[in-house]
């Protein structure tokens, strides 16, 4: 045999020979099982994109570049747009009608890989997990944030709020970033009700497990729009890995004992909190219903009426993993971290941009000012679930603040199936596509909110407008079968902070929204931070008309 030959056939050249082909197979294979997607997605309008890396030069710059480039290169291409991030295909809807159509099936439940960056934090909780995993929890969970169990949080809220207060008077007369207050009160508000411990058992302080969270959500969200930092084979050999195993390691530190300490209050017989509640309020309007005040946030929160004794969040955990069917002890760790973050970081993000939002509105300021005094009428009583009801205008610059600040600014769906869109006959959305809902952008159309849309005024809450607008206008808690479970528990819980903190002190700030450098890193927030100045004062007596 000539050398040429015996080289020919050696065996590392035999392994290439085979290995060109096969590859060559495995990509013509893979093109044409995208040929239906790409086919589809070529009808639908968007960036041009580069050959392998489609859009991925969008992504570049800092976090609030990267927000502010999306929202205005948006306009350019209407409300349904594609973008292609490398192989994968992103579109963004925001059309109400389209928008309904996936949040409101039952079918397109599945979340998109995007949200697998939580796993290692989050696990398959409630937030990620889908099928019938996420059915049978989503069934145990929802009904701990029944309104009779929201009622029997209303002492701790108030004790909470009013030491948040406290808190806020080393700041008053300076410029200082009110989110790093609201951050510890909404991790504390949550461990002392939904995981019913005090907040004093911890070693570890709301601001550092907060702290932590947010850092987190800023390696989470570096690794979505950096697309090269996505293989988990890639990010392990980085810095930011470790950086993110101590991170979480914060984190489940804190969970893992709150599990312990409700753990050994039940082998105790210890039902309910165990935070200290000082003073016990009494609420004339015990039956009322959240209906009542604000519409359109009801579904399987409340489904069955009447006074049956529910169970707060990690009791019910507790005692269903006792009985064993349902649950196993991993499982409750994955869903006290996935309702910590959820719980905390959006009204922390809620809260911060409405203490903004009146710094901005003097004149709005006033007027929730004016409602509170008449409520409390100059005394420094805790908030009852009746003077919640009696909060109309608050509530309503609360609802236009998620309006055009949604704490979740887009929500994502990987669809499993090809969805003809109800906006457009031409544009069917392919399977294997991640759909993202842009709940910031809807939010400010003009179609539903007018030529005013980016104005902030919160009679767009007034019932009649309200009710004149579609279902799927106003999504700041997602909405159908994957809306949020802890929406009412958000509002009840912010009013009350928010009420009490407007009862201490008038906010200011020369800033307008204008001014505001906004990211979307997870739950969107001020890159510029949340800074605002205290002026105390003495709540007035106000006689109602
Ligand atoms: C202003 C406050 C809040 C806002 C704006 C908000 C918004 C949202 C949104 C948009 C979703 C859907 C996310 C998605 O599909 O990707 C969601 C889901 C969820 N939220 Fe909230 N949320 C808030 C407060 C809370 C609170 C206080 C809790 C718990 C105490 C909570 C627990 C959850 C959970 C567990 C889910 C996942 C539900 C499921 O997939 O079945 N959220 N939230």
């Amino acid at each position: 045999m000539s050398p040429l030959l015996l080289y020919l056939l050696s065996p590392t050249n035999i392994f290439y020979f085979l290995l060109v082909p096969a590859l060559a197979l495995l990509y013509t294979y893979w093109k044409i099982s995208r040929k239906h997607m790409i086919e589809l997605a070529d009808k639908i309008p968007g960036p041009p994109g580069l050959p392998l890396i489609g859009n991925a030069l969008e992504f570049i710059g800092n976090p609030n570049d990267i927000f502010t480039n999306f929202y205005q290169r948006s306009f350019e291409f209407g409300k349904t747009v594609k973008v292609w991030a490398g192989p994968r295909l992103l579109i963004f809807l925001t059309d109400p009608r389209d928008v309904e159509l996936i949040l409101s099936s039952h079918v397109h439940i599945d979340k998109s890989p995007e949200y697998s960056f939580f796993k290692p934090w989050l696990g398959d909780g409630l937030l990620i997990s889908t099928g019938q995993k996420w059915r049978a929890h989503r069934k145990l969970i929802a009904p701990t944030f029944h309104l009779n169990v929201l009622k029997s949080f209303i002492d701790l809220f108030n004790k909470n709020s009013q030491e948040t207060v406290e808190k806020l008077e080393k700041e008053v007369g300076k410029e200082f970033d009110c989110h790093d207050y609201m951050s510890e009160a909404t991790v504390e508000i949550l461990l002392e009700t939904a995981m019913g411990v005090s907040k004093k058992t911890q070693d570890q302080s709301g601001y550092d497990y907060a702290m932590a969270v947010m850092k987190l959500c800023d390696i989470v969200h570096l690794r979505h729009t950096k697309f090269w930092f996505r293989p988990d084979f890639i990010f392990n050999l980085t810095k930011i890995s470790k950086y993110q195993t101590k991170l979480i390691s914060v984190i489940h530190n804190l969970t893992r004992k709150v599990i312990q300490k409700k753990k050994a209050d039940f082998q105790q017989g210890i039902r309910g909190s165990t935070a200290e509640v000082p003073q016990k309020t009494t609420d004339k309007y015990e039956n009322a219903s959240f209906e009542q005040s604000f519409n359109g946030l009801k579904d399987d929160l409340d489904d069955d009426v009447g006074e049956k004794k529910r169970m707060a969040f990690l009791d019910l955990m507790i005692e269903a993993s006792q009985n064993g069917v349902v649950i196993n002890d991993e499982e409750i760790k994955e869903q006290v971290d996935t309702i910590m973050f959820e719980g905390h970081d959006t009204t922390a993000a809620g809260s911060s941009f409405f203490l903004c939002q009146m710094a901005a509105h003097p004149e709005i300021q006033d007027k929730v000012i004016q409602e509170v005094d008449e409520i409390f009428q100059g005394s420094n009583r805790p908030a009852t679930f009746a003077d919640t009801l009696e909060m109309k205008y608050l509530e309503r610059c609360l609802l236009e603040t998620l309006r055009l600040f949604p704490p979740v600014p887009i929500i994502a769906r990987q669809l499993q199936q090809d969805v003809q869109l109800a906006s457009n006959n031409d544009h069917v959305l392919p399977a294997g596509a991640t759909i993202v809902i842009g709940t910031f952008k809807l939010h400010r159309l003009e179609e539903i909110y007018g030529p005013n849309a980016e104005k902030f005024d919160p009679d767009n809450f007034l019932p009649e407008k309200a009710a004149s607008r579609h279902y799927y206008g106003f999504i700041p808690f997602s909405a159908g079968p994957r809306s949020c479970v802890g929406r009412k528990y958000a509002m009840l819980k912010l009013k009350i902070l928010l009420s009490t903190i407007m009862r201490n002190y008038r906010i200011k700030s020369n800033l307008k929204e204008n001014d505001y450098k906004l990211q979307g890193d997870i739950i969107l927030k001020r890159a510029d931070g949340f800074r605002i100045v205290l002026e105390k004062r003495k709540p007035t007596v106000t006689m109602k008309d």
